[in-house]
């Protein structure tokens, strides 16, 4: 007769509202792993999101958890440039870990980062890059493998969100944002992207005071596929994320049928998501619960630390490209190390896409 082995007894560092979502999401959505603390300097958001995971404790830091329970895995889902220092110590203690996107906020850290990584048995870290695990992402990246309708020519991708949480900045539409195609087109196309340019139309006055947005950013890829991105985050009326892919032969498109459509008295209509847990609900169960799956067996199971590293390289391309104007190249200054799973020449970026 076999067992199941003893649940993951995972710390959700960060109870805003991934955090919180992801504590739902392991209570009640998948197997395998448990919530046992739950961590937030804002006592009232522990509390709110412990809550959610019965038994489970709360702490203000990192380190008391780290002290105060025993645990076998992380999430993160601090702010992106807090996540380095809860990543550090995870990796000492050889937990599991879950990095919610982007790895880290500078290439540097991430650079630290992968570095750390590198000096344990095996890697340790998954980033939460979702759209992975989507079915239509899925769909699509199969459609181009199979080279059905000719080669992938090119790619318009819309990314929008119905508002901005208070601090988003410009350089957030891509280093927040855009850091999910900037992950997800090398995982499509196959190749790693190669230069980043910013285009900027007239700017929607219901963005905060400031923000210079929509904008066009322009992803090109090694053997010159170009994924066009409309980054859209002020569009009041939900949250919509889709991509036409463009073939020698013929378009796919996905992303735009995530609800029932109805035809009737005279009208036909669906609503749509209001924000991106609920367009991507699914995409986030099956990216926890393979996460979890792995780390009982010692592995991970999805986007590694490398490849948050080269969509950091990427996204400092793309800041820099807002402020240039120009097209900016993509330079990558590691080659893939085996440590991540291949030897491969250049980036190593298309290797780095074989999971998930
Ligand atoms: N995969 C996806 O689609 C999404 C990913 N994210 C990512 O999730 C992460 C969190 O984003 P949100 O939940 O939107 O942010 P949020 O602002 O709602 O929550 C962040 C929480 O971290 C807490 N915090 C701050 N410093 C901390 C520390 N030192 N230790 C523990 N907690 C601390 C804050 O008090 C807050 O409750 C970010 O990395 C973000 O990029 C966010 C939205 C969607
Ligand atoms: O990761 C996310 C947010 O942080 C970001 O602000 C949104 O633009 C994205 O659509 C969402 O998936």
């Amino acid at each position: 007769m076999s067992t199941s082995p003893a649940p993951l007894r995972t710390a959700v560092v960060g109870a805003g509202m991934m955090g919180a979502d992801h504590v739902s999401r392991i209570t009640k959505r998948i197997s395998g792993a448990e919530v046992v603390a739950v961590v937030d300097p804002d006592t009232a958001r522990a509390q709110a999101a412990a809550a959610l995971a019965p038994g489970s404790q709360t702490f203000a830091s990192f380190e008391e958890a780290l002290a105060g329970v025993e645990l076998d895995a992380v999430i993160i889902a601090t702010p992106g440039f807090l996540h380095e220092p809860v990543i550090l110590p995870a990796l000492e203690k050889g937990l599991a870990i879950l990095s919610e996107k982007p790895l880290s906020d500078t290439v540097e850290s991430s650079l630290r980062i992968i570095e750390a990584e590198q000096k344990l048995d095996r890697p340790h870290i998954q980033v939460g890059f979702m759209r992975r695990f989507d079915a239509g992402y899925q769909q699509l990246r199969q459609l181009v493998e199979s080279g059905e309708q000719g080669a992938l020519l090119a790619l318009h991708c819309a990314h929008r969100n119905p508002s901005t949480p208070p601090n988003y900045s410009e350089s957030a539409l891509i280093t927040d944002s855009v850091i999910h195609e900037i992950d997800i087109v090398p995982f499509i196309v196959g190749e790693p992207i190669v230069s980043v340019e910013v285009k900027k139309p007239r700017r929607n006055s219901l963005a905060p005071e400031g923000l210079p947005e929509p904008q066009f950013v322009l992803l090109e890829t090694a053997s010159g596929t170009l994924a066009i991105v409309e980054i859209n985050v002020n569009i009041q009326f939900g949250y919509q994320v889709t991509t036409d892919a463009v073939f020698e032969s013929g378009v796919a498109s996905i992303g735009r049928a995530e609800t029932i459509q109805v035809a009737a008295a005279g009208q036909i209509g669906q609503s749509v998501t209001p924000s991106f847990k609920e367009r991507f609900g699914a995409a986030y169960d099956v990216e926890i619960q393979r996460w979890v799956d792995a780390a009982h067996r010692g592995e991970i199971d999805g986007p590694s630390a490398w490849d948050g590293y080269l969509a950091s390289v990427v996204a400092d391309a793309g800041v820099l490209a807002q402020q240039s104007g120009r097209r900016e190249p993509v330079t990558y200054a590691l080659e893939k190390p085996a440590f991540y799973g291949g030897a491969t020449a250049g980036t190593g970026a298309a290797a780095s896409l074989a999971t998930a």
